[in-house]
């Protein structure tokens, strides 16, 4: 099965999403997701200039021989901008073997190991009480897992919190706008937003919750040991992890579970986190880690070490990227949590899909392949709009981690 085209769409439904069509000399065609947050066009030009002229003429089926020939044959190994492209490609390939199976993708994979994929929703508001009762309406809605971001005494905006409950969308400005960010009353705030969530809401929900990389060790440390009476089910990224061995102390103070990994691209970003068990939750997923066959394969080294995935789901991955990622996760044997924000209604227009949401949970559709495709003339009414994820400053004007 030869491939005979494969074109980058560029489009914009309310976001931006960057999308890869590939086509076969069979007739059967597969889509790929290659969207990377405010740096969408470099993955594209990635795609098109470099990557398209080598795919065409290779034999679809030959999945693996593809994903090493781009890896290795790029020279310059891993990153965001060409893991990315690479995963695109990898998706859009077993969307089309399992086409040619004529099987839905976890079949695929192995098979189900679950009837459904407990997600968690996103709760904000600018104040406690505020998020207390965003919480609430989740609760309401049937989710069983929910984050809970609260606005920040003191502080103008913060990450993960908005206006519009329902759609958070951070790539908010076609230059980055700025934040201000305190420690201090960001540390003294939070436990006291999840005394009043737990409170509110019960034992029976798992709460979770996003630091967005905010904080050092110790602090996060400190952070941890304050929420344990809360029960987290996860604190999710506490620290940058460019250095894994940070999380080394996190974990000598905290029985708070520790998830990472929605900004890794390789599993050389995890391994040391992995193998030496200083996490809980693997975040990383299809789009930003090279595709299905390099996930599987940090799914696997995670599993030996007692990590399940938690596979990042904000809407900055299209749902090419959730239709895949709901088939590996119903496979996969240490499955965790999928995180789920919901798409506009202009994006599920622009990618009609077969799988849904209901009470809590998301279930993968039975159509052969990813269940996920892309209206290409739909697509081509909304075209390309800048658009930045903010950056963070300290009051003092240093520039700091958003
Ligand atoms: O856990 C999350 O969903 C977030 O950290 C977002 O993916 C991030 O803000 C980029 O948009
Ligand atoms: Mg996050």
């Amino acid at each position: 099965m030869k491939i005979t085209s494969a074109r980058v769409i560029v489009c914009s439904p309310g976001r931006n999403f960057v999308t890869l069509k590939i086509e076969t000399d069979q007739g059967l065609t597969g889509i790929g997701d290659a969207t990377l947050n405010g740096r969408e066009l470099a993955v594209a030009s990635y795609l098109t200039e470099h990557m398209i002229p080598c795919l065409i003429g290779k034999d679809a089926s030959q999945i693996e021989d593809i994903w090493q020939f781009f890896y290795r044959g790029a020279y310059w190994r891993r990153g965001p901008v060409g893991m990315t492209a690479l995963a695109a490609v990898d998706m859009a390939l077993w969307d089309i073997k399992a086409k040619a199976a004529g099987m839905p993708l976890y079949q695929l994979l192995g098979g189900r190991s679950r009837s459904k994929v407990m997600v968690y929703g996103h709760a904000n508001g600018k104040d406690i009480d505020d998020t207390v009762e965003a919480v609430l309406r989740y609760k309401e809605q049937g989710y069983v897992a929910i984050r809970a971001q609260s606005g920040v005494p003191g502080l103008a905006s913060t990450y993960g919190v908005s206006k519009d409950k329902l759609f958070y969308e951070p790539a908010d400005a076609d230059l980055p706008t700025e934040n201000l960010w305190s420690t201090t009353k960001y540390l003294n705030h939070v436990p006291k937003l999840f005394a009043k969530v737990r409170d509110a809401v019960g034992d029976d929900i798992h709460l979770l919750h996003d630091v967005h990389h905010r904080l050092t060790p110790i602090e996060a440390a400190r952070l941890g040991k304050e929420l344990e009476p809360f029960k987290l089910f996860w604190l999710e990224d506490a620290v940058t992890a460019e250095l894994q061995e940070g999380f080394r102390l996190i974990r000598q103070h905290t029985t708070t579970p520790l998830a990472v990994g929605e900004v890794f691209s390789s599993i050389y970003d995890c391994q040391q986190l992995i193998s030496e068990q200083l996490i809980d939750y693997i975040r990383t997923t299809l789009v930003h880690g090279g595709g299905i066959t390099h996930l599987r394969r940090i799914a696997a080294l995670a599993e030996l070490y007692h990590v399940r995935t938690g596979f990042h789901g904000a809407t900055d991955l299209s749902p090419v990227t959730m239709g895949a990622a709901l088939h590996f996760d119903s496979w996969v044997p240490n499955f965790g949590i999928q995180e789920y924000m919901r798409h506009t209604e202009a994006t599920d227009e622009v990618f009609p899909h077969d799988y849904h949401f209901n009470a809590g949970f998301l279930y993968c559709g039975e159509t052969p392949g990813h269940g996920v495709t892309i209206d290409e003339k739909l697509a081509a009414k909304y075209p390309y709009q800048r658009a930045y994820l903010p950056v963070n400053r300290l009051e003092d004007g240093t520039l700091f981690n958003w």
